[in-house]
């Protein structure tokens, strides 16, 4: 049993149909990229996991059980964290308050600061500082701080490298990697060699479906297969 599977799953923004029949399917303790051009449904594909826009035909099953058209917080608190595109934080809120309001109520927040800070000490020297006044780098790891918070067995996430300087973008390699020994991850990753260099295996998406998939050891954007869905 795969720890998430994804059968012909369909899923429209009103009447535009973006998934068209996806199929994908996550072992444990892996990392899988999902890549694609620009608007081929990578971030939709996320959305549909967690039933944020929940697929209208196919199933998601984590754990084995189906959770198409539950609710998010169900699904979530089935063991699914996210780091959104956008990283989603309290600007004023500092790094210490915004792993606090990520906790769940009937969690330890104590427990929690531990086991993140211990991940990332970086954060733990930032702790009261406001998260509008952390760099880029240092906002994307608190967003996957969060994304660890509650012991999730599963993290989805979008576009880690977008915006940030090379450097940077180190940092947040490692914070993954980090990450990684602790959950599974799925990630959207426009950064080509960066996907294939983090990543175990691979779905390529275009249109809606799932066109390419494998391993990522030796592929490279001159490879073929690849090339024609990613150049524009
Ligand atoms: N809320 C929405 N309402 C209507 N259409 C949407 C909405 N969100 C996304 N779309 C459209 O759905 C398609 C797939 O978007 P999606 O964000 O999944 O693509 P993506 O592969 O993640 O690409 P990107 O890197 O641009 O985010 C795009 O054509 C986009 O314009």
């Amino acid at each position: 049993m795969s720890l998430l599977e994804l059968t012909d799953v369909h899923t429209y923004y009103g009447e535009s149909h973006i998934l068209q029949g996806v199929d994908l399917a996550v072992e444990e303790s892996e990392i899988v990229a999902l890549i694609g051009r620009n608007g081929v449904g990578k971030t939709t594909t996320l959305r549909s996991i967690l039933q944020l826009t929940p697929p209208r035909e196919g199933t998601v099953r984590f754990k084995g059980e189906d959770v198409t058209g539950d609710s998010t917080h169900d699904v979530a608190g089935r063991g699914i964290g996210w780091v959104p595109e956008e990283r989603r934080m309290f600007g004023y809120l500092t790094v210490e308050e915004n792993v606090r309001v990520a906790v769940p109520p009937e969690a330890d927040f104590e427990a929690e600061r531990e086991y993140v800070f211990d991940l990332f000490p970086d954060l733990e020297r930032f702790r009261e500082k406001e998260a509008r006044n952390l760099s880029g780098g240092q906002q994307q790891m608190l967003a996957i701080a969060r994304g660890m918070v509650g012991n999730n067995d599963l993290l989805l996430v979008d576009e880690p490298s977008e915006g940030l300087a090379p450097l940077i973008v180190e940092q947040v390699v490692d914070a993954l990697r980090e990450a990684s020994a602790e959950t599974t991850l799925v990630l959207v990753e426009q950064n080509f060699p960066l996907a294939m260099d983090l990543a175990d295996r691979f779905y390529l998406l275009d249109h809606g479906t799932v066109v390419e998939s494998g391993a990522t050891d030796g592929v490279t954007a001159d490879d073929d297969r690849i090339r024609r869905y990613l150049s524009a």
